[in-house]
């Protein structure tokens, strides 16, 4: 493997991505990209600038307009826009609701996989999301599929939250899925060579030293 790995962890909502990329990348010493916090960052800026989020051709006349900027330190990462630190103001329930649509507008996703690749560069760091396995990061040393069956994830995330609506949290989640998993442009898959974590049994830091594991096995035999 090389010496600055790229490990990619895809997986739909709610599943510990975020978590357990932190975590490996804090352990290993590795650098941390929320990829999920760019489409989440582009979409508060159309909802901010009026754009209808429903209107494909609107939404791409317009995704060079943003500046957007990751810091990727595992245990502290930003997400800038135009200067604006937005990591709250990403996590509303509009954002929540407007996300999915703005992504699969393969023009946001032509500028922001590009702006992942750049923050990738010679790598050292986890990158997680849907598509960085299949699309973002074909060649990463390690790919993980993260999952975890829909209660859990719906209890996790509404816990999180402090949101006492367990369902409708959990509905939220799974029409997101429905469509980050069903659209034309880079769908939500497992990546080919990607190994499958369902973390419904496991805690936080048992999948984390799973993924560790995965790391250093790939690290022994190359
Ligand atoms: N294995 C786990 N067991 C229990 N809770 C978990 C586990 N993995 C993640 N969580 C919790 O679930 C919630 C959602 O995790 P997160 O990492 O944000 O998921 P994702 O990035 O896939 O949306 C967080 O509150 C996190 O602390
Ligand atoms: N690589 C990625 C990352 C996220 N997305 C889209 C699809 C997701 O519903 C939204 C938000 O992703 P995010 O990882 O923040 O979502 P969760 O925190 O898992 O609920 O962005 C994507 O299309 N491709």
């Amino acid at each position: 493997m090389s010496r600055s790995p790229v490990i990619a962890i895809d997986g739909p909502s709610g599943s510990g991505k975020s978590s357990t990329s932190r975590g490996v990348a804090a352990r290993l010493g590795l650098r941390y990209l929320d990829t999920g916090a760019m489409y989440r960052a582009m979409t508060w800026w159309l909802l901010r600038q009026g754009v209808d989020v429903h209107d494909a051709a609107a939404v791409a006349a317009r995704v060079d307009g943003p500046e957007i900027l990751s810091g990727t330190d595992p245990l502290g990462p930003t997400i800038m826009v135009d200067g604006i630190d937005v990591g709250l103001a990403i996590r509303s329930d509009e954002v929540n609701a407007a996300v999915s649509p703005v992504s699969a507008v393969p023009e946001v996703r032509a500028r922001l996989v590009e702006l992942q690749r750049e923050a990738i560069g010679d790598g050292g760091i986890v990158v997680e999301g849907r598509d960085i396995g299949s699309v973002v990061a074909p060649d990463a040393d390690v790919k993980v599929y993260l999952t975890a069956d829909a209660a859990a994830r719906a209890e996790r995330r509404a816990a999180e939250a402090g949101a006492r609506d367990v369902e409708a949290t959990r509905d939220s989640l799974l029409a997101r899925d429905r469509i980050d998993s069903s659209r034309a442009a880079s769908p939500l898959v497992m990546a080919e060579g990607a190994v499958h974590i369902d973390g419904t049994a496991y805690t936080l830091d048992e999948v984390i030293d799973l993924v560790v594991s995965l790391v250093e096995a790939r690290e022994t035999v190359s």
